[in-house]
């Protein structure tokens, strides 16, 4: 048999596998419509990580190859992941994951980007990441800088680690509040709870009155409290939309220094969107003389504007950065598709974050 024979035997060998598969894979999603329906009539989540830890394993167990092992278990994966995407969709369930808690400003930014979507807290940045990642969520959205204290750089490291995309950026304006028990009255206010950004961002309110002022981990974990303790001499800093979630009343309404207080979150996909005006890259270069330069000039050179430029230590790297870098233009445009090629033949590792359309917190 000569060498074109035996790959066309081998083709007409896969394309049988496939037809089996095929049919294999209709039958394992009859059988995953059924779990659907269990877990409709029982308000289950679609994810359960107990069940897809057990078929990895068994599965793993059930080739025979040790070198094939590791590629049949992501076969596995893929395959449970389109089985959720799939029970997802036909429970028209559209979750979007945020980090913190109930009134934080990361939930008040996921509500508006998302009004009426189910929201669901996570605790980490690194949890929205993978929710995200897995199809647990099918957005997140996670503050990526602040006008007043700079980038966040959490953020910057999971998007270089995980599998998400950048569809959306959205800034939300940070307004502080003195937040009290419905009836309390700004003379009676002797302590204030809060974060300790949120209280610096209200120094010069704060000063000069006569208050005790209490820290706190977050905005909202202050104003949940100040509406249990029944105290109406304790207050909170927190945002309006905090105040309304747990039923207090604004006492003193923007007490932030600095009226250009904003936030910029950005919103995660899995699928990542194509087309924008705007467009975010993270990329290496070779310890050579120049070589950010170079990449820098083919950016520019090609007509592109880079609005942004960071550099960021890899964790695991010591001494070893990554750049990220923010560029004005359609990414699905010709031009840039060369710009991007020559880019990554320059760099060491070039990665594509995402592309949007820009607007601002009025624009929805
Ligand atoms: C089908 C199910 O839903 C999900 C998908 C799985 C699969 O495709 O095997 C396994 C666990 C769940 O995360 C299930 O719960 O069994």
């Amino acid at each position: 048999m000569d060498a074109v024979d035996e790959l066309q035997q081998a083709r007409a060998e896969i394309n049988e596998v496939d037809a089996e598969m095929a049919a294999l894979f209709e039958r394992r999603m009859t059988a995953v419509r059924q779990v659907l329906e269990y877990k409709r009539a029982h308000g289950l989540p679609v994810l359960d990580a107990g069940r897809e830890k057990e078929v990895l394993q068994r599965g793993a167990a059930r080739v025979s190859d040790p070198a094939l092992r590791e590629y049949y278990t992501r076969v596995l994966e893929r395959l449970m992941e389109v089985s959720r995407d799939f029970q997802s969709r036909q429970l028209g369930e559209f979750t979007v994951a945020y980090p913190g808690v109930e009134g934080a400003f990361s939930h008040i930014a996921a509500s508006r980007i998302f009004p009426g979507k189910k929201q669901q807290a996570f605790v980490t940045f690194e949890e929205v990441f993978r929710a995200v990642q897995d199809g647990t969520a099918a957005a997140g959205v996670v503050p990526f800088e602040n006008s007043y204290t700079g980038e966040v750089g959490e953020v910057l490291d999971l998007l270089w680690r995980y599998d998400c995309s950048i569809v959306e950026m959205y800034d939300l304006d940070i307004r502080q509040n003195l937040l009290a028990l419905p009836g309390a009255r700004l003379e009676d206010i002797r302590q204030v709870y809060s974060h300790h950004q949120a209280i610096s961002q209200c120094q010069t309110w704060l000063s000069g009155r006569d208050l005790e002022v209490v820290p706190y981990p977050n905005t909202a974990l202050a104003a949940k409290y100040i509406s249990e303790c029944g105290d109406c001499a304790k207050a909170a800093i927190a945002s309006a939309d905090t105040a309304a979630l747990y039923g207090l009343s604004v006492l003193a309404r923007d007490i932030n220094t600095s009226a250009q207080n904003v936030t910029r979150f950005i919103v995660l996909s899995r699928t990542p969107q194509h087309r924008g005006d705007r467009f975010n890259l993270v990329f290496t270069v070779r310890h050579d003389a120049g070589a950010l330069a170079r990449a820098m000039q083919i950016i520019g050179s090609r007509g592109f504007n880079l609005e942004s430029i960071r550099s960021r230590s890899m964790r695991d790297l010591p001494w070893q950065y990554f750049f990220y870098a923010e560029v004005v233009g359609d990414p699905s445009s010709a031009r840039a598709r060369e710009m991007l090629d020559e880019l990554a033949a320059a760099c060491s590792q070039l990665k594509l974050l995402g592309a949007w359309e820009r607007r601002d917190a009025e624009g929805r």
